[in-house]
């Protein structure tokens, strides 16, 4: 995967996405406004706009007990599932496998009333980091997704409204050893996760209509998605 041409990018990309999931919010600049609360997880948005359209960076933090990051990004990641977990697909075909870890997607949204369908290519890869806080402690898991052109693809030739994103999902596992020495168990482990989103929507849609579609979509994305994990891991061996 080294000598493919995106390699660069993506390189630079992760490196970047990953240090701004792991700042805090207070970090994170000013600005930042809790939109979603829901138990352990916790929605941000700023409200910015590109040539008066909306692109409101989201920032989620969320813990979720008995799944680990790996399980968490595994899910994420692969295709396999994902028409399980993500309600607003509607056709996703993987264009090209650069490498174990590095897929590139064509993804079509359902269309929401009144924009017009949105459609999306972007490179989706998956990496273990050390965890340089705590060395014993377990790794950290991210994917991180960004548009990219695709020549077979151009932006804006169909029906479809090219969207540009970039992603970032960071996933720390915390472990609390059971005191008896008893083997470990799925009540031992929690997910700290951290999903940081810029979607740029394309060609035009009100501003009104975006931040209403992204108040409610991205909180039903992580609730669905992380209750997905749990079901999908809970009678199987942890992933670490
Ligand atoms: C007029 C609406 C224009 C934008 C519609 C749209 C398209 C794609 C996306 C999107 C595409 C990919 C990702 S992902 O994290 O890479 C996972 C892989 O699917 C995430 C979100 C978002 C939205 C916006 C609905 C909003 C929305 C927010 C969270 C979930 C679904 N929809």
């Amino acid at each position: 995967a080294s000598q493919h041409r995106l390699w660069p990018e993506i390189e630079k990309t992760v490196k970047q996405q990953v240090a701004m999931a792991r700042m805090g919010i207070g970090e994170c600049g000013s600005g930042w406004q809790l939109f979603a609360e829901d138990g352990e997880m916790k929605m941000y948005r700023r409200e910015e706009e590109i040539d008066g359209m909306v692109v409101d960076p989201l920032k989620a933090v969320h813990v979720v007990k008995g799944i680990t990051g790996h399980e968490v990004c595994h899910h994420f990641f692969s295709p396999q599932y994902r028409y399980d977990w993500e309600t607003t697909l509607e056709q996703m075909t993987v264009l090209e496998t650069i490498s174990d870890d590095t897929l590139l997607f064509l993804q079509t949204h359902k269309r929401i009333w009144p924009a017009s369908q949105r459609d999306v290519v972007f490179w989706s890869h998956i990496r273990k980091l050390p965890n340089d806080q705590d060395r014993d402690g377990p790794d950290i898991w991210t994917v991180v997704n960004n548009s990219t052109g695709h020549p077979d693809h151009p932006a804006n030739v169909g029906k479809c409204v090219r969207i540009f994103l970039t992603v970032c999902l960071l996933c720390q596992t915390r472990v609390n050893p059971p005191k008896d020495g008893t083997p470990l168990s799925r009540e031992n482990v929690s997910c700290k996760i951290t999903y940081c989103s810029v979607v740029n929507p394309g060609g035009w849609a009100p501003a009104s209509v975006l931040r209403a579609v992204y108040k409610r979509e991205y909180p039903k994305f992580l609730k669905r998605f992380t209750a997905y994990v749990t079901n999908q891991t809970k009678n199987k061996p942890i992933m670490f």
